[in-house]
């Protein structure tokens, strides 16, 4: 653990408003239009302060998972073990950043004296990291901090989670079947959990012809961490030259 891990994070606004919410939560005020400009070089310095700070961090993993995974839950455990496995493996864990799976996720990497990255969010109602990340990051853009996660992660790691997870989940999946990033595996881990979700994707959206035949084979449905791990080392193998 670190102290002063929240330095330097985005403070909210004096009316209590996040950053993400005056750039798109402001239609049909025209006076935006004239300083939305401006937020550019906002922007551009937050994609500036992430690509700086994870330049060295070498290989990871994103873990995703619920904000409100209980510690005493089997899927707190699963996620600790995960980022333990992934950090004795070599990777450093990336994360939201937040509590529930995300903190198990940084707490395992941790513990086992890997990096432990937190992508942090401006929230309205959330002002700190986990205590388990030892490079701490801080975004006000949501999409800014979701281009982190994927540029720096050779894979992801899907714990069970709500919709932030699934947002995660449909834009690496998009990303991959439009061949924007490649040899990326992702597992979905918690087969009681994300069973439905296939089932009804390969029931529906492919047996109606919403996706192709194949781009299920890129998700990894499984409980065992060691099979999670081994196919991230594989695709590391794969990348190195
Ligand atoms: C209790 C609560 C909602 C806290 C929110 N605090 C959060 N802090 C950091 N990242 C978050 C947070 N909520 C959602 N996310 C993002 O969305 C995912 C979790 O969303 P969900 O709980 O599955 O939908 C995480 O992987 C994370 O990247």
């Amino acid at each position: 653990m670190r102290n002063g891990y929240n330095e330097g994070r985005p403070r909210l606004s004096k009316d209590g408003s996040t950053t993400d919410q005056r750039l798109l939560d402001n239609r049909g005020q025209p006076g935006w239009t004239h300083s939305d400009p401006w937020r550019v070089l906002k922007i551009q310095a937050e994609f500036v302060e992430g690509f700086n700070d994870l330049a060295d961090l070498g290989p990871a993993i994103s873990v995703f998972g619920s904000a409100r995974t209980p510690s005493t839950s089997p899927d707190y455990e699963l996620a600790a073990k995960v980022g333990s496995a992934l950090a004795q493996a070599g990777f450093a864990v990336i994360t939201g950043g937040g509590p529930g799976a995300m903190e198990a996720a940084n707490r395992g990497a941790i513990e086992a004296g890997g990096a432990s990255v937190g992508l942090g969010i401006e929230l309205p109602w959330e002002d700190r990291l986990n205590d388990y990340v030892n490079l701490p990051l801080h975004f006000r853009y949501f999409f800014v901090r979701k281009t982190m996660f994927v540029k720096y992660s050779q894979g992801y790691i899907v714990m069970p989670g709500g919709v932030g997870t699934l947002d995660e989940l449909f834009e690496a999946m998009t990303l991959v079947q439009t061949q924007k990033i490649t040899r990326f595996p992702i597992v979905l881990m918690g087969v009681r959990h994300w069973q439905g979700l296939i089932d009804w994707m390969r029931g529906t959206m492919q047996a109606d012809g919403r996706i192709g035949p194949h781009d299920l084979d890129m998700l990894t449905l499984t409980d065992d961490i060691d099979e999670a791990v081994a196919l991230m080392v594989r695709a590391r193998e794969e990348r190195q030259p």
